[in-house]
């Protein structure tokens, strides 16, 4: 072993200055600046809902940084000061007459549970116990109208460029499009190149499945690792795990393995690389940008520890990529032959449909399951761009997402599937909703006066209701989403049992969403004899509102429909808020950060400096960084070349990665 490297640098030394944060807002690479800081750079403090003044759209039109389209002006102009028309107003009126209401009264009422129950395709969802009235329906879809909610559907689906601030069409749509069909953005039909890149996929992953290709060695590659962060991984993940144990998939699954690479944690790599061999494992890249940090780390260690084993050589069969950026892909080396391309009118968190799920997927399940998946979503993408808005589920999914967070004030949402393989649906939404919905100002960039988006959360029931469950029930009211399916992937019905075991699990779908509607009154439990000290405790107040969705069974084809019910949902949600849903400006300054502690670390490490960081930290991070240093300082590591977290992987190529000295 080559003599440990002392990583001790920084003494002890004074408070530093405030973190100069405005200095730091570098833009990535190759993206704009977001419109509000170049095209009107003295308006940070205009109100957005102020009254006077020329409109933002109109100012941008006059003279600012590009021209939009008279249709994106319009679009534009309808989001401004949304909380300020006589619908919104009509709204907030509203809320007083409903919360004269309880929901234990309003489930009486027959013809209003019809009026809110619809089905499309089999899909069946009731909004009977959301808080709502045929009135609220009806005052929500004046609002809609008033967004321009049906012409910002159709802008998306046309191709305009919607996601203003990096100036992109918003065309996820089309990667599920079936092949005849035509979808223009920038005056060419993205369809054909869509379908290039699926029947390329096809191609290369039937190959691998049948053995025609193989590894270095002359081995069939029967594992696969998925690197990839963010909307490169949890997408990819929510589908892997709904499919794992479905019937026909899991057939076509035998003697394969799919795993995911995400976090950039050492642990994440020994945890993914566990138990396989470099012979038989493919690697795919996943990044649309090939420049993520955490990602590109990662590969840069699996294919250390792929070459390590195979040579260099061995990098062209067992590595390949899927990205937006090919010439990245090829400069780390991976053979442009071997990439699958998307495009940058597909959002991160809506690329499951691309390569980045598409290729992963295929490997582990067959191009032809996956392209039920495809079909599935598409079936509900036209059931949203087509149908009215009453009977329009996404539609219905964020019109009353919009009621509960933005009137009835309740922010959060809980996602509770019952099964099992839905388990990471709620991961996958959490990005796709609080990336997309989490923002502060109007699509102009105009501060909202209004708090838009939503906190997802969930665990599949019934696991949630031993965690969770108690404060949905007493504590703070959350909306909750129950997912319920009618055939279970798997059939278990024991003798003796009175039902059998996927009956019990959606005995408690049922329960838990009257639970929360009509809750448990004082006077019910006087009736059963509950002492008097505990009827406060036992008390249910209810009136907690819930969506229940129930699907005839969990198959590629559902769970493509599940995926299309929420990714509009949330565009929904977007659109009504006027926000621009597709762009994620709030993720950039903590890697900006991150770089600089990034620099400072490697300073340390290649001067072996004994003083503290030079400039721009403050005391707080001054301090806590000594002590990360200080304790790296005891640590005995290999010489950084040798150093390879793999030691839980395979004892031949490593060495303890630390010990105290
Ligand atoms: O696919 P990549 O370019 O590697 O990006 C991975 C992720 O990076 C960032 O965190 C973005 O906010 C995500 O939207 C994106 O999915």
């Amino acid at each position: 072993m080559k003599p440990a490297v002392a990583e001790r640098c920084l003494g002890n030394r004074p408070g530093l200055g405030p973190l100069p944060v405005e200095r730091s807002r570098a833009l990535p690479r190759g993206r704009r600046a977001p419109v509000s800081a170049v095209a009107r750079p003295g308006k940070a403090g205009l109100k957005g809902n102020s009254k006077g003044g020329v409109p933002a759209a109109s100012k941008r039109s006059q003279g600012a940084t590009r021209a939009l389209s008279p249709a994106m002006v319009e679009l534009e102009t309808a989001s401004l000061q949304i909380s300020q028309t006589p619908e919104w107003k009509a709204l907030e009126d509203h809320v007083t007459e409903i919360e004269q209401t309880h929901l234990r009264v309003l489930l009486r009422d027959a013809k209003r549970s019809e009026f809110l129950f619809h089905e499309h395709n089999k899909i069946i969802s009731d909004f009977s116990r959301q808080r709502v009235t045929e009135k609220t329906i009806e005052l929500l879809i004046n609002l809609a109208d008033r967004a321009k909610l049906r012409k910002k559907i159709d802008a998306m689906f046309n191709g305009e460029k919607i996601n203003l601030t990096e100036d992109r069409a918003v065309l996820h749509v089309a990667l599920r499009a079936p092949r005849n069909q035509q979808i223009f953005t920038d005056g060419a039909d993205v369809v054909p190149e869509v379908w290039q890149v699926l029947d390329k996929i096809k191609s290369f992953t039937d190959k691998v499945r049948d053995g025609t290709w193989l590894g270095a060695t002359g081995k069939p590659l029967t594992d696969v690792v998925a690197i990839g962060i963010g909307g490169s991984f949890l997408g990819p993940l929510f589908v892997h795990t709904a499919l794992r144990t479905e019937q026909t998939a899991g057939e076509e699954a035998k003697g394969r393995n799919l795993r995911f690479l995400a976090n950039v944690d050492p642990v994440d790599v020994a945890r993914a690389l566990n138990g396989l061999r470099p012979e038989t494992t493919l690697i795919v890249v996943v990044s649309k940008t090939f420049t993520t940090a955490e990602t590109m780390l990662n590969a840069r260690t699996v294919r250390t520890w792929l070459t390590a084993e195979l040579g260099k050589e061995a990098v062209s069969k067992h590595m390949v990529a899927v990205s937006t950026n090919l010439k990245l892909v090829k400069e780390f080396g991976i053979d442009p032959e071997n990439a699958f391309a998307f495009w940058d009118w597909v959002g991160g968190r809506y690329s499951v449909c691309s390569a980045v799920g598409m290729l992963p997927l295929s490997l582990q399940y067959g191009f032809d399951i996956m392209e039920q998946f495809l079909k599935g979503a598409h079936d509900v993408d036209d059931h949203f761009r087509t149908s009215p808005f009453g009977e329009n589920i996404p539609v219905m999914l964020g019109l009353t997402g919009v009621w509960n967070t933005t009137f009835l004030g309740y922010p959060s949402l809980a996602i509770l599937p019952y099964t099992q393989a839905l388990s990471k649906l709620a991961p996958h939404i959490q990005q796709v909703s609080m990336e997309s919905n989490g923002k502060g100002v109007s699509l102009d960039g105009s501060k909202l006066s209004f708090e838009a988006g939503e906190i997802d959360f969930g665990e599949p029931g019934t696991n949630g209701q031993h965690s969770f469950y108690q404060l949905i029930h007493q504590g703070r009211v959350v909306p909750c989403e129950f997912i319920g399916i009618v055939k279970s992937q798997q059939s278990v019905y024991l003798k003796g049992e009175v039902v059998s075991n996927h009956d019990e699990l959606m005995c408690n779908f049922f329960a838990q969403a009257d639970a929360l509607a009509t809750g448990k009154t004082p006077v019910e439990l006087r009736a059963e004899n509950v002492p008097d000290s505990l009827i406060p405790h036992k008390t249910f107040t209810g009136n907690r509102p819930s969506t229940s969705v129930l699907l005839p069974e969990l198959t590629a084809y559902t769970v493509g429909q599940i995926l299309s019910l929420y990714e509009n949902r949330i565009a929904v949600q977007g659109f009504i808020w006027g926000i621009n849903s597709f762009d994620q400006w709030g993720v950039e300054l903590g890697k900006v950060l991150a770089s600089k502690v990034r620099a400072e670390m490697n300073m340390c490490r290649t001067q072996d400096r004994k003083v503290g960081p030079s400039d721009g930290f403050n005391h707080s991070t001054t301090k806590l960084l000594n002590r990360y240093l200080d304790g790296k300082a005891r640590l005995l590591y290999p010489e950084p070349e040798d150093v390879f977290p793999c030691d839980l992987i395979d004892a031949d190529h490593c060495r303890p990665p630390t010990s105290y000295q």
